[in-house]
């Protein structure tokens, strides 16, 4: 079949973020409109974001997940009521998987020095590394994206004929979550296993790095009813959107399946996604007059109430704010 052939699209977003002549950023709108309407999916370049942030990243994940294992344990998401921290291979299972991922995570989001609601928002966990070793060029490089993540919601929003005024109320104060993914080699995994099982990603935009030339991400396509490799080439980001855009824009723009096997049989995969959502309380960017008034909130424990247990407390109070 010629479906190893798809390419997902490749745009360009320097025409959005510096702009060289009348009619780029128009380009731009609807290269990306265009490409979350048909895959859901879209690769990017001229993104911004520096190589010596991302392979400061990628260096930091690597001594991050050789620590030892007992270290990772102590510092697990499981003991944070804010959910940031390491997860441990094995962990995560989705219904109907008959495997859990093989993949090790560790999360970290908005550096809020106090827990609020109930947990959205907190101070994160900081593995006990020099501080130029993990935490300098992970925040930077966790700030980078967040910046991107937030350009890529105001290029959809426009999409869609909404001004760029609209992310002001929706993202005072975003929740942006990174997470950090290391992937055994193939050969450590069991037969049937996935590095990350088919599913889609829950809420906003996902902007993902793929450590070079460690290939394994595929995509499902509706129309060819296959997986697509998604290559990992350097300085290439893929960019998703989640179910609640796919909600939020009544379909427009689309949440695709997809799914991680790490290709290589004796070394690992790095990766890492950050995840832009947006304001806790807030309500769809994507059609203002949306009856509905469900918020980022209330969408995220729906999604996740089950499968994360969480607190009675946290559930309330996004119920209470509604
Ligand atoms: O590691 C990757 O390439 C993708 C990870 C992913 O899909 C996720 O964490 O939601
Ligand atoms: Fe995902």
């Amino acid at each position: 079949m010629a479906v190893q052939e798809i390419q997902l699209p490749l745009i360009d977003l320097s025409g959005y973020i510096d702009p060289k002549s009348p009619g780029d950023r128009e380009r731009v709108i609807a290269e990306v409109r265009d490409a979350c309407a048909k895959f859901g999916f879209f690769q990017t370049k001229g993104h911004g974001i520096s190589l010596d942030l991302q392979k400061g990243l990628l260096n930091s994940i690597d001594t991050l997940f050789n620590l030892p294992k007992e270290e990772k344990r102590s510092l697990s998401f499981l003991q944070n009521v804010s959910r940031r921290g390491y997860e441990e291979s094995g962990m995560s299972l989705r219904d109907g998987d008959k495997l859990p991922d093989s993949k090790e995570a560790f999360y970290i989001g908005r550096e809020d020095p106090v827990v609020e609601h109930a947990g959205f928002y907190g101070p994160n966990v900081w593995p006990p590394l020099p501080e130029d070793q993990f935490r300098t060029p992970v925040w930077n490089y966790y700030q980078a994206t967040h910046n991107l993540g937030s350009i890529i919601w105001e290029i959809l929003l426009q999409g869609l004929g909404h001004p760029i005024s609209v992310m002001e109320s929706f993202a005072k104060k975003p929740m942006v979550m990174m997470k950090m993914i290391r992937y055994p080699p193939l050969a450590a995994t069991l037969p049937g296993q996935f590095g990350v099982g088919a599913h889609t990603d829950f809420g906003g935009v996902t902007v993902l790095l793929q450590q070079p030339d460690k290939h394994g991400l595929e995509v499902w396509l509706d129309d060819k009813e296959d997986w697509v490799p998604v290559k990992a080439v350097e300085d290439v980001y893929v960019i998703n959107c989640g179910d609640m855009i796919m909600k939020w824009s009544g379909g427009a723009y689309k949440s695709a399946k997809h799914r991680v096997i790490n290709k290589a049989d004796n070394e690992s995969r790095l990766s890492c996604a950050t995840f832009f959502h947006g304001d806790v309380f807030a309500t769809n960017p994507l059609n203002p007059d949306d009856p509905v008034k469900e918020t980022v909130g209330q969408l995220l424990i729906k999604r996740f109430g089950n499968q994360f247990s969480l607190s009675d407390e946290w559930k309330r109070e996004v119920k209470a704010a509604a």
